[in-house]
């Protein structure tokens, strides 16, 4: 695999798309459909074929769910944790590659009051119950909210992910029921590790500026195994 910046050069495309839904895709970007407006602009093959770094791991979670919808619909969990790239200024809260801790739940009735309190466990089990909920825009869900938590060392709210319920317009292409509703958060794993361990430079967590004497030394990190 060749990369350059976040584009890969070798292979470039990808070989192979399901072509139905690639043409169901294309229709709900242009001119929308299951209660969307649609962009109303033309929806270009050439980028969709592009291969690039894994932005964000939702790629995984949308492929999950395509997979579900080809079944008669049973209700489930998916749950994700693996490396994203981005192409981004490094600073003290910010990496070009880090950790998304990612999860899916797909059933009938499920509502954001499900998706607030889903979030509000995990991060009250990890020893994180105080959280701010902040409304946001992904153009793949609506409601959508940014999960801030108070950074003590750094005196602010720091962004610890982002969440929302999927969309029609992305969910029925794939062929899910209507009635199906899917929660969704994309959470990050390094900036709540900062908040927990009094860290306020993210470079000191990962990436080439980690001191390994550090890493030898500091025991293995066990939250939550004394409660199993
Ligand atoms: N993909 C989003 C996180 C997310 C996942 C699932 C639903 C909504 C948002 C991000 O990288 O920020």
């Amino acid at each position: 695999m060749v990369i350059c910046e976040y584009l890969i050069v070798a292979p470039s495309t990808t070989r192979e798309l399901p072509e139905d839904y690639v043409a169901r895709v294309k229709q709900v970007h242009e001119s929308g459909g299951f209660g969307s407006r649609g962009y109303n602009c033309e929806w270009k093959r050439e980028e969709a074929n592009k291969n690039l770094l894994r932005t964000h791991t939702t790629a995984v979670s949308s492929r999950m769910l395509y997979e579900l919808a080809k079944g008669p619909f049973t209700p489930k969990k998916y749950y994700s944790i693996d490396r994203v790239f981005r192409n981004e200024a490094v600073d003290k809260t910010h990496l070009a590659e880090f950790h998304q801790i990612e999860g899916v739940v797909c059933d009938r009735g499920l509502t954001l009051g499900d998706l607030i309190g889903v979030l509000q466990e995990f991060f009250s089990r990890l020893g994180m119950s105080e959280l701010r909920f902040k409304p946001a825009y992904n153009p793949y869900t609506e409601p959508s909210m940014e999960i801030f938590s108070y950074h003590a060392g750094l005196e602010k709210w720091v962004e610890i992910g982002n969440s929302g319920m999927f969309r029609p317009e992305m969910l029925r292409p794939m062929g899910l029921p209507e009635d199906v509703r899917v929660i969704a958060w994309g959470l990050s794993l390094e900036r709540p590790t900062m908040i927990l361990y009094e860290c306020d430079n993210i470079r000191e967590l990962f990436g080439h500026k980690v001191d390994l004497k550090k890493v030898k030394e500091n025991p293995l990190c066990r939250i939550g195994i004394e409660s199993i």
